[in-house]
């Protein structure tokens, strides 16, 4: 019988799926039994993933099927949710399982059910009213989020994929961070660029995103001056993509994340004043690509604000996109202003002149 010794191919009967799930590291101890799982309905799809409604104990979940060949983005998000910290405004992380199929193992992600779908959804649903209360209340909950991954201990976390579709909403209209298949610490290389399966993203990344060029010492002062000291998926994962060494990657830290944290507010100021849902830079015609929208924010292109936007309002948003990174606020500067501008928000006077500028059906 001939021996097939190309490494590239293989006899599905002989994958190990036993040694694949052994190589996980942690499996184990977060596997819940897929005998255990009830599933209900499919909720709907990602680039790399099947997402179904289920039930776990009687209590409703969300099932993340990935595909196998999606094992590595598996590994990234099983090991970014196993090192969240608690937080109101994370997505709660209840355990991995497996799909068996014959000659196929699909692997599981299981977290708490949003009933509310993302906040994307919530803001193009033209049956839900939007007001200045939900837009505190959403900043809020969003920045807090962010807040518990920037001050994780002793590692913090960028998120790098923060998108209006990726903050889930529970019943209780409590927001809250997913989707950390895409947490790729060193995610903005060439490979993230070109990939498709991140293309509803880049309105929302930053324009350092696009920065290819080797720029170690700049790293090292831009970490020092903002006290960095972020989690790399090349010091804490065997995953593939983390050969790609940061020693080429643009230096992402926090502030990218507050980057795509002001472009949600565009997204939600826009909806409360106009009524209806813009995608951020579509007002720019002259934008038809990816690339042309990476090009054109780090020109400093941002999308306009409706005029009658408060001013207050409009100066965070300013900041949180400002071009360079080091102009941005903190996740607690965030958290300060907000406040502020809320109490002012709140006086009368204010607060009958603001709610004249939401449109109402
Ligand atoms: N916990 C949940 N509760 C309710 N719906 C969910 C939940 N998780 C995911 N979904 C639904 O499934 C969709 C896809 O999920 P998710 O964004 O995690 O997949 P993905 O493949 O990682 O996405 P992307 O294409 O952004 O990489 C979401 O937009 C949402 O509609």
């Amino acid at each position: 019988m001939e021996v097939v010794t190309n490494n590239n191919f293989f006899d599905e009967n002989e994958i190990d799926f036993k040694l694949i799930k052994e190589s996980i590291i942690n499996f184990k101890l977060w596997e819940i039994s897929n005998q255990q799982i009830e599933y209900v309905c499919r909720l709907g799809s990602g680039s790399l993933c099947r997402v179904y409604k289920g039930r776990l104990n009687k209590k409703p979940i969300a099932i993340k099927v990935f595909s196998p060949i999606r094992l590595e983005e598996f590994k990234t998000e099983f090991l970014m949710m196993q090192s969240l910290r608690s937080s109101p405004f994370l997505i709660s992380f209840y355990g991995v399982s497996i799909v068996e199929e014959p000659q196929k193992q699909c692997y599981c992600i299981i977290t708490e059910f949003c009933s509310r779908d993302s906040l994307y959804h919530i803001m193009t649903d033209k049956t839900i009213e939007l007001g200045w209360n939900r837009f505190f209340q959403f900043s809020m909950q969003i920045i807090l989020g962010l807040q518990s991954l920037h001050n994780r201990k002793p590692k913090p976390i960028v998120h790098r994929d923060v998108t209006s579709l990726n903050i889930l909403v529970n019943e209780d209209w409590e927001c809250k961070i997913s989707n950390f298949s895409a947490s790729r610490f060193n995610c903005l290389n060439t490979e993230y660029i070109n990939s498709n399966n991140h293309n509803k993203s880049f309105a929302f990344c930053s324009p350092e995103s696009s920065d290819f060029q080797d720029n170690d010492d700049d790293d090292d002062d831009y970490d020092n001056n903002n006290n960095n000291n972020f989690l790399s998926l090349s010091s804490s994962s065997s995953s593939s993509s983390s050969s790609s060494s940061s020693s080429s990657s643009p230096p992402l830290t926090s502030k990218s994340d507050i980057y795509s944290f002001g472009i949600i507010m565009f997204e939600l100021i826009s909806r409360i004043i106009n009524g209806e849902y813009s995608h951020p830079f579509s007002e720019f015609k002259e934008i038809k690509n990816d690339f042309q929208l990476m090009l054109s924010s780090k020109n400093g292109l941002r999308p306009s604000l409706p005029n009658l936007c408060p001013q207050p309002i409009e100066k965070l948003y300013k900041l949180c996109v400002d071009q360079s990174p080091l102009n941005r606020p903190s996740c607690e500067e965030v958290i300060m202003s907000l406040n502020q501008i809320r109490s002012f928000y709140l006086i009368p006077q204010t607060k009958k002149s603001w709610d004249k500028l939401v449109l109402k059906k």
